[in-house]
């Protein structure tokens, strides 16, 4: 019989406190816009937050991010114009009542974070060939968005606030960073400390939408296929669970 290492079952389960821990990262996790704190981060708590991006999964281990950490200025500057005349365009975009509530959203906190982070993609990193992408060719620029949110998680737990910014041409995010023309700018991001943390998102406060009852997205076997509470007992888990984690 196979020997039972002691430390094997520490291994394969958290703790009941480890576990609190990743849902309490997950669900209080939020994207910042406004509650920036200029106060710098110290450079062992971005360092750890970006190993923590460094070891998210990727396609046939191809890693194909890298991390441009902003903290110019002049820099930041030049991104922030390029943000206002995108988000300008972007307004015109939805009817009228919805434009005006448009234009009264705080949609990034660009110049006000002490450290911006590009994460990036590079599709060539380890040759044409990469296991898993094979078919589906978008898997290295799934692999770096797991970097960023592996970031994020990693920034909320160390009481880090982090907000993508993605309202910018991805041409002029480019020249602002001088990032090759083979390399794909997948978020950028604004980090630092925060005066406080909101407890749902901004847009469901401002009445932009709101989230959706998980039940409802819940298929069984085929696309479109929903069961209800009498018929599935994951259903039923689900409803019960709506305020998860709640007091868990
Ligand atoms: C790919 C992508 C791109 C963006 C975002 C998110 C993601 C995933 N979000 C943040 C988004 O609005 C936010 O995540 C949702 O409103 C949910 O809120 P919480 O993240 O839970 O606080 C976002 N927010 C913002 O103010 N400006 C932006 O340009 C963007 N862009």
């Amino acid at each position: 019989m196979e020997k039972k290492d002691p430390q094997h079952q520490d291994q394969l389960f958290f703790s009941d406190d480890e576990r609190h821990g990743l849902y309490k990262t997950i669900f209080n996790r939020r994207d910042v816009r406004g509650q920036f704190k200029p106060d710098p981060i110290p450079d062992d708590v971005l360092s750890r937050v970006l190993y923590a991006a460094h070891h998210a999964p990727s396609v046939g281990f191809m890693q194909p991010w890298n991390f441009v950490v902003v903290r110019s200025q002049q820099v930041k500057q030049n991104v922030h114009s390029a943000f206002v005349e995108a988000n300008d365009k972007a307004a015109d975009l939805f009817e009228t009542e919805k434009s005006k509530t448009y234009r009264s959203l705080k949609l990034e906190g660009i110049l006000e974070s002490p450290v911006n982070i590009c994460i990036t993609c590079d599709r060539q990193r380890t040759g044409p060939n990469v296991i898993g992408r094979t078919s589906m060719k978008e898997m290295d620029l799934y692999s770096s968005v797991c970097a960023v949110q592996n970031f994020w998680l990693a920034a909320r737990a160390e009481g880090l606030g982090v907000g993508w910014v993605s309202i910018v041409e991805r041409k002029a995010l480019k020249e602002a960073l001088a990032i090759p023309s083979d390399i794909v700018p997948i978020a950028y991001l604004c980090v630092g400390y925060v005066s406080h943390f909101f407890d749902k998102p901004e847009l469901e406060t401002a009445g932009w939408l709101k989230r959706t009852p998980l039940d409802d997205l819940l298929y069984f076997d085929q696309w479109g296929e929903q069961r209800n509470t009498e018929e599935d007992t994951l259903v039923s888990q689900v409803v019960d669970d709506k305020h998860f984690p709640g007091e868990w």
